[in-house]
């Protein structure tokens, strides 16, 4: 990998890159203007998902159908839903609550030169009203919801998804094995030093996000995700404590 690996074009992430005050990370207009720089250098096989979140959707897109792009951000997954419908004629929705992301991801859904119209909501997840969906994605979203409220989520989420209807959730994770969570937590932050990152940026990032993204086990969110009515739950990526999983409503 070089350095930063920076793309043409990109701001880039340098927000912890002198000492701060650590306050919590917040989607704000600062992260959301050099968003593309850091979720690529900071979640290990982002460059992967995004592309195969369009394969899943043009395989499980019904005609006729929802989809919902849950914490859209920037719209990289909504475009990728956007292509994998195709000609479809299904109704696609980003939502997120960050009025800057909503802002600048309206901007990248015009560049993208593709028919299908996207509607963009501005609003809590939690109060997105959802119905007759076959792809719904929560793409490095739920892990800042609310424990507590995680649960009612996925069973809207699940009762609002049609027979043969998908989740794709892609979550940071962590392990019940001690060894393994630092193992897993130390190849991760060789990622982003491989990335460009510094010791600083990586520590000060850390303590932002502590309170803010609340990870969990694979088996807490298998047991969720099959709590809330989805048939099968299988992960289909995973590199170090980042992975994406796929859960299934029977047809
Ligand atoms: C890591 S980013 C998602 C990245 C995006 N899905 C992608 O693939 O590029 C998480 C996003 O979720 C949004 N978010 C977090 N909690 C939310 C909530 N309760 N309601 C709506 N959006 C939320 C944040 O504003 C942020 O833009
Ligand atoms: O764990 C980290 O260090 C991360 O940077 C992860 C993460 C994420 O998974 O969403 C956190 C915040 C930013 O949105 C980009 C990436």
């Amino acid at each position: 990998m070089s350095n930063s690996n920076k793309k043409p074009g990109q701001a880039l992430d340098r927000l912890f890159a002198s000492e701060r005050e650590t306050g919590e990370f917040r989607f704000d207009a600062s992260v959301a203007r050099v968003f593309p720089d850091m979720i690529r250098r900071s979640v290990p096989g982002y460059t992967t998902i995004i592309p195969m979140i369009e394969v899943i959707t043009e395989q499980y897109a019904r005609p006729g159908s929802h989809c919902y792009d849950l914490g859209c951000s920037l719209g990289a997954s909504t475009l990728a839903m956007r292509h994998g419908i195709g000609d479809r004629d299904c109704i696609l929705t980003g939502v997120d609550n960050s009025a800057a992301m909503i802002e600048r991801c309206e901007h990248y859904i015009a560049l993208d030169d593709h028919p299908l119209p996207v509607s963009l909501r501005c609003e809590d997840i939690l109060d997105t009203e959802l119905m007759n969906a076959s792809v719904t994605t929560l793409n490095f979203t739920l892990q800042f919801v609310a424990p507590e409220r995680r649960a009612e989520l996925m069973t809207r989420i699940a009762d609002a998804t049609l027979p043969g209807g998908v989740l794709i959730l892609s979550e940071k994770i962590r392990f019940e094995s001690e060894e393994e969570q630092a193992i897993q937590t130390q190849l991760h932050h060789e990622f982003k030093r491989a990335n460009g990152y510094s010791d600083l940026e990586i520590s000060q990032k850390r303590s932002a996000l502590e309170q803010v993204l609340i990870p969990e086990t694979l088996a807490e969110h298998r047991q969720r995700l099959t709590d809330a009515g989805f048939n099968q739950v299988m992960v289909w990526y995973q590199c170090f404590n980042f992975v994406s999983m796929l859960a299934i409503k029977s047809p």
